[in-house]
């Protein structure tokens, strides 16, 4: 079996390629970075440095690499039966050219083999929203052939992976936490259903996707922001931080009310995985960044993500929401030179006042009861 995964980033590196590449399959991965793809192509492979309390060094081989942007990855889409990605949520629309053109070619060279393809981004449905962008870069009559022969196949993917620690020269340096889980929709697959050591399939997808985002995103989210806020650094350190640490598990605990109502969760077991979390976020041998973790708070403000979504779940079952409430008064504080989102934000706070930002990024109501009292607490936050 041979895949093509684009984005040897952090995720691609530390989880979705060495998973594919520990599987025995022939993998090329797609990038745009120089230094990546020099690195990838003269060492052929990499170690994996898995930290917990045991730490392992776990070596990934046989592995090159392709410009994503290149004819080299149009004529691997053509030939592959697994394409992958984990490039970030705004990269994929920005690839879709090229993936189409690779379903072009393999339909003009007679490849009726299936082929699968399975975004791993955080997002809900990102697989479908990207073979939307796949479609509008289709010429109109190859769509049919499009339809019948490549499966888009949504997954929920969780494993915390902080770019390379600080001091390293080597691009392809990657640390990872040991827990892991890779969960594909299996109702969507073109094919048979590929058996992949570490990738559950399921046909329940929805609740998997909602679980994770709504419960590890929406924590992750709001630690980082109320610990910018509060001065910290890390992840671990804000998580560490009681005063944060009560608001975090208080959102996820508001956003879990409306998963188990949802989705039919066992309460129990679902606070049980609140609290793994938490220890998740304190791991001592991570260290990740809140600048990185609270990245693209515009995208993380928008109403289908990990804070706008669980708030109106509360709203649509008269559930509290106080904690979430202050996570998105503390998102609306995030700062960093290096995002252009959050510039974007504070112009945007600059020009409108908050009240109207926030429901312009959110899609909540200006004059609603949310946008006062989350605006009444961004306030107070100065
Ligand atoms: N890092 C983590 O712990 C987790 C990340 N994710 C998701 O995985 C995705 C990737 O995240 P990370 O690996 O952390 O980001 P990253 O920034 O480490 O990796 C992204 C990679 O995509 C590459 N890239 C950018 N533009 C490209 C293009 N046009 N073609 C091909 N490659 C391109 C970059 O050069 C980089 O190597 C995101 O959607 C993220 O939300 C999901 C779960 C965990
Ligand atoms: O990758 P995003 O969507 O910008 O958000 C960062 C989040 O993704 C992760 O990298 C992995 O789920 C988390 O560490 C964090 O919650």
């Amino acid at each position: 079996m041979k895949a093509l995964h684009f984005g040897a980033g952090n995720i691609g590196r530390g989880f979705i390629g060495k998973l594919l590449a520990d599987a025995g399959i022939e993998l090329t991965f797609a990038d745009v970075s120089p230094a990546l793809l020099d690195a990838l192509n003269s060492r052929k492979g990499y170690d994996v440095h898995v930290v917990g309390e045991q730490a392992t060094v776990e070596p990934v081989s046989n592995v090159n690499a392709v410009n994503s942007a290149g004819q080299d990855a149009i004529n691997l889409i053509a030939e592959v039966d697994l394409v992958t990605t984990a490039v970030g949520p705004t990269v994929l629309e920005k690839i879709a050219p090229n993936v189409a053109k690779g379903l072009v070619l393999r339909h003009q060279q007679g490849n009726q083999k299936p082929l699968n393809i399975i975004a791993c981004e955080n997002m809900v449905r990102g697989t479908s929203q990207f073979k939307q962008h796949v479609f509008n870069a289709l010429p109109e009559d190859e769509k049919a052939w499009v339809e019948a022969h490549i499966g888009f196949v949504d997954s929920a993917v969780d494993r915390i992976v902080p770019p390379a620690a600080a001091g390293t020269t080597d691009p392809l340096e990657v640390t990872v936490e040991t827990f892991s889980e890779w969960i594909v929709d299996k109702t969507q697959f073109k094919g048979e259903l590929p058996q992949i050591a570490g990738m559950e399939l399921t046909d329940n997808l929805m609740a998997f996707v909602e679980r994770k985002l709504f419960t590890l995103n929406t924590g992750h989210a709001i630690t980082a922001y109320l610990g910018q806020q509060a001065g910290h650094a890390t992840i671990r350190d804000a998580i560490l931080d009681e005063k944060v640490r009560l608001v975090v598990r208080g959102a996820m605990e508001e956003s879990g009310e409306v998963l188990i109502r949802r989705y039919g969760f066992d309460p129990e077991k679902h606070f049980a995985y609140i609290e793994k979390i938490l220890t998740r976020f304190e791991n001592p041998y991570l260290h990740d960044d809140v600048e990185r973790v609270g990245r693209q708070p515009l995208r993380k403000l928008s109403a289908g993500d990990r804070l706008i979504k669980p708030l109106l779940g509360t709203q649509e079952y008269r559930l509290p929401n106080d904690n979430l409430i202050r996570g998105i008064a503390a998102a609306m504080h995030y700062r960093s030179e290096q995002d252009p989102q959050a510039k974007e934000l504070v112009e945007l706070l600059e020009k409108v006042g908050p009240k109207a930002a926030l429901a312009q990024i959110s899609g909540l109501p200006e004059d609603g009861e949310v946008v006062a009292k989350a605006v009444a607490l961004y306030e107070s936050m100065h």
